[in-house]
């Protein structure tokens, strides 16, 4: 199980290969079974120290599978294995109500789940925000936003309702992507943000404006004064 109780630095690949590179400055390592080849093969290989947190994105959000059942069913197979401590579902997912039996086959194997939204073309008002976050509370036990960020006014607005979620005790996780959100990846943990997501090879991104892992986990720490 993946409590994300504390900040969780999860290192995003699709080659399950990476894990003792990722070690090091690692918490997890978020499997992202859209990106991989052969997901179920790697899955049942696994021998890493690290716990999983499996996405399997579809192409709505950013990723690169279809969005139909198979895609979660190999969600469902997934959170079997005892390596997988938490899934990403998609808020959408859950919202339609098809994500429930993932959530549940997750829950029955210790596994927690993380219920996500991405925005590819913007930061939505605060009260927007607030409203994506608090339907994915209802579904999951991690809500999770990636919004885009133009101008650093949009990650102000993004860590000021990270920082009201966290001050009610809510386990949330947010970033805004592309290059103006950059910093945000280091700062907003500062507000509570529970999980940061970085490629072990800067060149292997698994979204816009990502930094390395042993960079976000230099900054993270530093500023979290740990
Ligand atoms: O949802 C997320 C967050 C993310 O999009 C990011 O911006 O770091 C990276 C993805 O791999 C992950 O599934």
């Amino acid at each position: 199980m993946l409590p994300f109780d504390d900040f969780t630095l999860c290192a995003a690949t699709a080659d399950l290969a990476d894990e003792p590179d990722a070690r090091e400055h690692a918490d997890a390592v978020e499997f992202r079974m859209d990106l991989a080849d052969s997901p179920e093969a790697q899955l049942r290989d696994y021998d890493g120290d690290l716990p999983l947190l499996v996405t399997n994105r579809h192409e709505g959000q950013g990723g690169e599978t279809a969005d139909d059942d198979a895609r979660l069913d190999a969600l469902e197979a997934a959170v079997a294995h005892d390596a997988v401590g938490a899934v990403d579902l998609e808020l959408d997912t859950c919202l339609d109500g098809r994500g429930a039996r993932v959530r549940e086959a997750a829950h029955a194997n210790d596994a927690s789940v993380v219920v996500s939204t991405h925005d590819f073309e913007g930061t939505p008002l605060r009260q927007d925000m607030r409203a994506l976050l608090g339907d994915a509370l209802e579904h999951g036990d991690v809500a999770k936003l990636a919004v885009t960020a133009d101008e650093r006014a949009d990650v102000l607005d993004l860590i000021a309702v990270t920082h009201e979620h966290d001050a009610e005790g809510e386990r949330i996780a947010t970033m805004a992507m592309g290059e103006a959100g950059r910093h945000s990846r280091a700062v907003l943990p500062v507000y509570g943000s529970r999980i940061g997501y970085a490629p072990v090879d800067p060149a292997d991104a698994t979204a816009p404006g990502q930094y390395d892992l042993a960079t976000l986990r230099r900054l993270v720490t530093e500023l979290r004064g740990e």
